[in-house]
């Protein structure tokens, strides 16, 4: 093939202004930047304008002001959305968000994150997301599980564990899950009010989840790591790496790699900057997280800046908080060999130029933390088929999931010219349209 065959053939502008945004216009337009990255793709891919025209809005986007009586009796109204992107190669499929900052327009860009994601993977799933407008930190325990059962009453049937699934995001983990779980179990469950396991995933193990799902983003990511390692002949052990954002997705990342041998030297949360040369204790550090909820005053590291977070030289970057973080300042400032994105969306795209211009590789998101909606995959498989899997079983599944993955983005990106986000997305819309066209949806 010559390399004029290759090239991306020009299509015209999508309908992405067809429908007005129903919320004020942040400062970061998340949305618009995921849509710029579909035209990106479906050049590169080829791919037909209806497809495109289909996948340049989300199918639903449902919007639902729910009342909570707060611990001190006051009554107070939260905002809750569900964006279901699409559901074409199965039910809706993504997380759920509570944080201070969560729009519709970033749960879109999520939920079109969620269905590339799935059909990347070829898993039968579409995508979307969800979330409410609050800081968890700001409200107690049993406040927390009223507005999440509150939230999931006002969902009601449109969420269903073959229409659409929820697990956890920035702010909710496995007892959100639980407590949804119930809730629709309640609500929904039939006279012998049977639980319905597979409505949401990333459940506690006791509650039907599976084993490998609370570590299985982080995983994945290191098993994508792995592979790009193995094909630029990079030694991971005696790696240094810093962590932004110590959560589920990157407490566990610093714990898994430790293992290999990457210390962790410089992380992050909220709440501040920590530094240590000699390397983090990953496992003391997420215990303390888990205990303190942020890394505010853990006594094994040094306060530094947000910007000397960023300049720290290390070999492994792993963004793991929120989208728009590495922009134009903080991509000059990176001294990082390979960025490894659990984040959705951590780099923006002027960002993403200059690391480019600089030789910095990103592993994108939509393939690098694959493994979270990978495993809720396998346990959503468990729940339907009543079986538990071993962690090995999980892990060794994920394991040739992400190789494959891994292998199929970087040829696709050697061969098109295209960097390994685009390429990803290619793929991804590749197979969505082969389905669209074999369906013959406009005979
Ligand atoms: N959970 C999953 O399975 C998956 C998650 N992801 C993505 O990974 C990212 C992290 O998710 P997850 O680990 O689940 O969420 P968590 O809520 O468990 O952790 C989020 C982390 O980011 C930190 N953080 C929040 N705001 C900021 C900020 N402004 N600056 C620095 N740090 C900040 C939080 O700090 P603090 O706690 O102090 O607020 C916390 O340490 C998100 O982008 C999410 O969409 C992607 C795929 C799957
Ligand atoms: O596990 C899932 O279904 C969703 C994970 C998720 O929200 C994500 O990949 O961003």
């Amino acid at each position: 093939m010559t390399d004029s065959e290759n090239k991306p053939v020009p299509v015209p502008p999508p309908s992405r202004t067809s429908l007005p945004s129903t919320t004020t216009k942040k400062e970061y337009d998340f949305f618009g930047v995921i849509q710029d990255y579909l035209d990106e793709a479906a050049a590169a891919a080829n791919l037909e304008l209806f497809v495109r025209t289909i996948l340049s809005q989300p199918k639903n986007e449902i919007i639902v002001n729910f009342p909570v009586r707060m611990d001190n009796g006051e009554v107070k109204l939260f905002k809750g959305y569900r964006v279901q992107h699409n559901n074409l190669l199965g039910p809706f499929k993504g997380g759920i968000r509570f944080h201070p900052d969560v729009s519709l327009d970033d749960v879109k860009a999520l939920a079109a994150m969620m269905t590339w994601k799935s059909a990347l993977m070829r898993l039968p799933f579409g995508g979307g997301k969800g979330g409410i407008k609050f800081d968890p930190h700001s409200v107690t325990p049993h406040e927390l599980q009223k507005i999440t059962r509150r939230f999931t009453h006002a969902l009601g049937m449109n969420i269903g564990p073959d229409y659409d699934i929820p697990a956890p995001d920035v702010g909710t983990n496995g007892q959100t899950m639980a407590w949804m779980m119930d809730t629709y179990s309640n609500m929904i469950g039939s006279y012998q009010k049977q639980s319905v396991k597979g409505v949401v995933t990333g459940k506690p193990v006791a509650s039907g989840g599976t084993l490998g799902r609370a570590k299985a983003t982080a995983q994945g990511m290191v098993f994508c790591l792995i592979e790009w390692a193995k094909e630029h002949n990079f030694q991971l052990e005696g790696k240094t790496m810093t962590v932004q954002g110590f959560g589920n997705v990157g407490s566990h990342t610093a714990v898994i790699l430790a293992r290999l041998g990457v210390s962790t030297i410089a992380v992050g949360d909220h709440t501040g900057y920590l530094f240590n040369p000699e390397g983090f204790n990953a496992h003391k550090l997420q215990d303390y997280v888990q205990h303190h909820g942020s890394i505010a005053g853990y006594p094994g590291g040094k306060p530094i800046s947000r910007e000397e977070f960023f300049a720290t030289k290390a070999d492994i970057f792993a963004p793991s908080a929120l989208e728009n973080q590495i922009k134009e300042a903080e991509a000059r400032q990176l001294q990082c060999t390979v960025i490894v994105e659990g984040a959705n969306g951590p780099t923006n795209p002027a960002g993403e130029k200059i690391l480019e211009e600089r030789g910095i590789t990103i592993l994108p998101d939509v393939l690098a933390n694959s493994g979270g909606v990978t495993v809720s995959y396998y346990e959503w498989v468990q729940n339907k088929r009543s079986e538990s899997w071993t962690e090995e079983e999980v892990d060794e599944k994920l394991e040739r999931a992400m190789e494959r993955a891994y292998r199929e983005v970087s040829d696709y990106a050697r061969n098109k010219k295209v960097s390994l986000r685009i390429a990803a997305y290619a793929i991804a819309l590749s197979r969505i349209e082969a389905v669209y066209k074999e369906r013959e949806i406009f005979p």
